[in-house]
């Protein structure tokens, strides 16, 4: 056997490891989350109220429940397994739990059919809710994409598996010479690489340096060869915001994915929304309303009829059927529609699984962010094409793993990895970047990118106003700002810290100018590593007035964790490293590529605020404090205090 087969069914080892690790650390978080904290990442519904009860086929109980908190997104949806539990007397208990699986969820109302005998008492009591439970299925598609790239023999797949795993050299056609009318220089040549590729080229390189903006002009450009590509990415945002990019250059893109995991302004782009566009939408409802109508009509006759009624009712029930099937037929030629008109569909890794996409063939997937993506999820869309174009970073955030041990045995090293390792000539790298000054872009260059980045010119003309700092880093050592540990959930925020990131947002709008800021729609993120202290920014924020400016910029802010910023960028950034105690424990800090891709987003300025004491007992920490003091860009926060 060769050494890829080996080195495949090692991946798929570590899979299954990776999986038995996540389930068992979703079931301790189900046992010490807070309900907030669930609530906030759309896995609860709390509290709830019981509607309704009713015994259904095969004697199972399915029952109705509302939710009064409306405002939240989950990740509720049919066919996926949920858990129905007690609050009594704020108290989970094992014993107050019932599981059962969702019929459907319509806006606020969930249909449940339980796994249980009689219902339980504690049901009609209030105090309730619903906690989605571990979802398998991302890990069966994984685990059925690279059983089928270990099965692969005589198929474009099994030539990827040869090429992708370096057993094979990658070919290329003639390299066009590269126009740089549009792009710089290095992008070109990895234009020119993508257009002469025919199994694999990557785009790789530091932040800012363009390659969402070059595989975009790419996909545009392969839309000249081809009729349809897929275009895919590890995570929702990303693929969120290649959409949006794609939509701003009038490509025709349909996002596949369930709609309440597609950012709010994508939201006309889901199947959902095209069909409800549709031009013969109207005339589907008719059909289904008039179906409905004589269903009704056809069901008003009693059992004690005559053979005129039977005959009127047979006609009446031919007639829903009738309908139904034009309606099944028109439903289907709107979907056939909506696919002949779509150029690109675009889908995270594991979306592109989507029965939607069953049995569809494309010449070329584009895989953005793809130093992010999981080795059997890069397997996914790969399977359903005939060349491959990816993009990333690889110091930038990696695949999240659960499990330490299948992290060390090799599950962190992503497929893009090894491609740029074994197939070097199908690589481009990027040095040139776009988005941040010098100073901004320094410490990240020299710590990740040994100084190979080059600022461009127009980079250095970023600034708010020739006085305000484009780099700060605020000292919070000896205020007194500890962390805390937020009871439920067991993650970290400070208080103190937050309410000055906030008061500091609020005087730097002012200073520099409301109306400024907002005719240059210059746009902030409020970043920190733990939930717990983005939380926190929420609460402070919106439960008091005393941030008005900044409230009023709300539609400009973001406020989100690190890892929902990768591959986007902010005029402003704002990071609170959150972790202060006496033992110089920074936990989740340590993992520098995280901190990589926060330190790498400002575009105009960037503050970090963080306590020096804690922080430099790490030594990418204590680099990137000797970086501030050389460049003159430490501040205590005595000089806010006093
Ligand atoms: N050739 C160019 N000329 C001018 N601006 C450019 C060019 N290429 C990219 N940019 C700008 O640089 C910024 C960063 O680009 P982009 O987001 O594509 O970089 P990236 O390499 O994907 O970044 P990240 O690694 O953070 O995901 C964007 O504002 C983009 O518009």
């Amino acid at each position: 056997m060769s050494n890829i087969q080996e080195e495949l069914k090692n991946s798929l080892k570590l899979l299954k490891q990776e999986w038995g690790e996540d389930l068992e650390q979703f079931k301790k978080k189900f046992l010490y989350t807070s309900i907030s904290d669930k609530k906030e990442e759309g896995i609860c519904w709390y509290p709830v109220q019981l509607k309704k009860s009713k015994i259904g086929f095969g004697e199972r109980w399915i029952v109705e429940l509302e939710r009064f908190d409306t405002s939240q997104s989950h990740m509720f949806q049919s066919g996926k397994s949920v858990s129905i539990f007690s609050n009594h007397q704020n108290h989970i208990s094992p014993d107050l739990r019932i599981n059962g699986v969702i019929n459907q969820v319509k806006k606020d109302v969930m249909t449940v059919t339980l796994q249980i005998e009689e219902l339980p008492e504690w049901l009609n009591k209030g105090k309730i809710g619903i906690d989605l439970l571990f979802d398998e299925a991302s890990y069966r598609e994984m685990e059925a994409a690279m059983k089928a790239v270990i099965k692969a023999e005589n198929s474009r797949l099994a030539e990827l598996k040869n090429i992708l795993l370096g057993e094979k050299v990658a070919d290329f056609g003639e390299m066009q010479s590269p126009d740089i009318s549009m792009l710089n220089e290095s992008q070109s040549e990895a234009l020119a690489l993508v257009a002469a590729a025919k199994d694999i080229a990557i785009i790789h390189g530091p932040p800012g340096t363009g390659k969402t903006t070059t595989l975009v002009k790419a996909i545009q450009r392969s839309l000249a060869t081809y009729k349809q590509v897929l275009v895919c990415a590890p995570s929702n945002a990303a693929v969120d915001l290649l959409v949006e990019k794609l939509q701003g250059i009038g490509v025709s893109t349909l996002r596949i994915g369930h709609p309440a995991r597609v950012e709010d302004h994508i939201l006309s782009q889901t199947l959902d929304a095209k069909i409800a566009l549709h031009d013969n939408y109207k005339e589907l409802k008719m059909l289904k309303k008039k179906a409905d109508e004589f269903r009704k009509l056809g069901q008003k006759y009693k059992r004690s009829f005559g053979p005129e009624e039977r005959l009127q009712r047979k006609r009446l029930f031919d007639e829903v059927n009738r309908l139904k099937d034009e309606a099944e037929h028109l439903e289907e030629y709107i979907v056939y529609d909506v696919f002949q008109q779509t150029q690109v569909f675009a889908s995270t890794l594991v979306g592109a699984s989507n029965s939607a996409l069953k049995g569809m063939k494309f010449p070329i997937v584009f895989i953005d962010e793809a130093g992010q993506g999981l080795e059997a999820a890069t397997w996914i869309p790969i399977q359903k094409s005939d060349r491959v174009v990816m993009a990333g970073d690889h110091f930038q955030l990696p695949p999240t793993i659960k499990s330490f041990e299948a992290a060390k045995s090799g599950l962190s090293e992503t497929l893009f990895e090894k491609v740029i390792k074994r197939q070097a000539q199908a690589s481009k790298m990027l040095k040139l970047q776009y988005r941040m000054p010098k100073l901004i872009m320094g410490f990240s260059n020299g710590f990740f990118y040994k100084n190979e980045l080059k600022a461009a010119e127009k980079a250095q003309s970023h600034f708010l106003s020739e006085d305000e700092p484009v780099l700060e880093f605020i000292d919070t050592a000896g205020s007194g700002f500890s962390e805390q540990v937020e009871e439920e959930s067991l993650s970290t925020c400070n208080t103190e810290e937050a309410k000055f990131a906030l008061k500091y947002l609020e005087e730097l709008i002012k200073r520099v100018g409301i109306a400024k800021i907002k005719s240059h729609q210059w746009n902030i993120g409020l970043v920190a590593p733990y939930r717990a202290q983005v939380r926190k920014f929420n609460e402070l924020l919106f439960e008091s007035y005393q941030y008005p400016n900044l409230r009023s910029f709300s539609e400009l802010l973001t406020i989100d964790s690190i890892d929902g910023f990768q591959g986007q960028e902010r005029d402003i950034m704002f990071i609170s490293l959150v972790r202060s105690n006496s033992k110089g424990e920074i936990g989740f800090l340590s993992d520098t590529r995280r901190m990589n891709v926060a330190l790498t987003r400002a575009k105009r300025k960037l503050v970090v605020l963080g306590d020096s004491a804690t922080l430099s007992h790490h030594s990418f920490y204590q680099a990137f404090l000797d970086y501030i003091e050389e460049k003159g860009c430490y501040k205590s926060i005595y000089e806010w205090l006093y």
